[in-house]
């Protein structure tokens, strides 16, 4: 199977919207719809996996996180999403009003009687292939709380853990250990190191000509399902 360096990653990102004319709002409907079938295809027993937590950074994977939180909601789950630093953007402001609209709560922070262990599922869409360098705030503390509960609560990482260098992979012991992640496109680098139980590939919208051009070998979607396992 192919991975994909950080710089891969972000030249196919730009070749979809530049050369294939995608704009990022299709890609990342795209992206978070598969993110949420593939977590409903594991985590389907809603008697015990109903609340999910979705925590959204300020870029592109939290987008995806915004537009997953949606489509959770749609097919049954009781979505929140954390979004400490909201990014004003329209295409943001949009994900977020949508979200609202359909009753799922945004928060800024969360307090005493909301807390991460209140929640059956946590969906981690902090940071995707753009991470680089020390980790900044708020996300270093809020990455170290969730590192105190993935073993009780299942973590699901959209494209890459949060955190990982996005080709080295964890860097130290207080790396998160996601039980799943769904690796966009293809998976990056990192993803070498991952030994969690659920690995999927995600975001069908990869034209074959754009596979061809970046040797991509990737496990084969089946029907019109919109994730693979790997
Ligand atoms: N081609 C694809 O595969 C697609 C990818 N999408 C998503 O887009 C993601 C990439 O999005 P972006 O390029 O916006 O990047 P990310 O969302 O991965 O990260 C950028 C954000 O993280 C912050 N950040 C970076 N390093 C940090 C650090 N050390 N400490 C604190 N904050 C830091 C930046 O300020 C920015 O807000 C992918 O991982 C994937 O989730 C989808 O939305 C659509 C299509
Ligand atoms: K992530």
């Amino acid at each position: 199977m192919s991975y994909l360096t950080q710089k891969q990653a972000q030249d196919i990102d730009q070749e979809l919207f530049n050369e294939y004319k995608f704009s990022v709002d299709q890609l990342m409907e795209l992206a978070g719809l598969s993110c949420a079938s593939a977590i409903s295809s594991i985590y389907n027993d809603k008697n015990k996996f109903l609340k999910c937590l979705v925590v959204a950074g300020g870029g592109n994977n939290g987008g995806d996180g915004l537009v997953c939180a949606r489509h959770l909601k749609m097919f049954g789950y009781e979505p929140t999403v954390f979004y400490p630093k909201r990014t004003d953007k329209e295409l943001y402001n949009n994900l977020v009003k949508q979200c609202e609209k359909m009753d799922i709560d945004i928060l800024d922070k969360l307090e005493n009687n909301n807390k991460y262990s209140d929640y059956h599922l946590i969906v981690d869409a902090i940071f995707g292939f753009g991470f680089n360098g020390e980790i900044r705030q708020p996300y270093a503390d809020i990455l170290k709380e969730m590192k105190k509960v993935e073993k009780q609560i299942p973590i699901i990482s959209i494209d890459v853990p949060s955190g990982w260098n996005v080709e080295s992979g964890p860097d130290n012991d207080s790396s998160l250990e996601p039980e799943c992640v769904i690796s966009l496109t293809a998976p990056k680098t990192c993803m070498k190191h991952f030994k969690g139980k659920y690995h999927f590939i995600g975001g069908r919208f990869v034209p074959d000509s754009l596979q061809k051009k970046y040797n991509l070998v990737l496990p084969k979607y089946s029907g019109c399902e919109q994730f693979v396992k790997v």
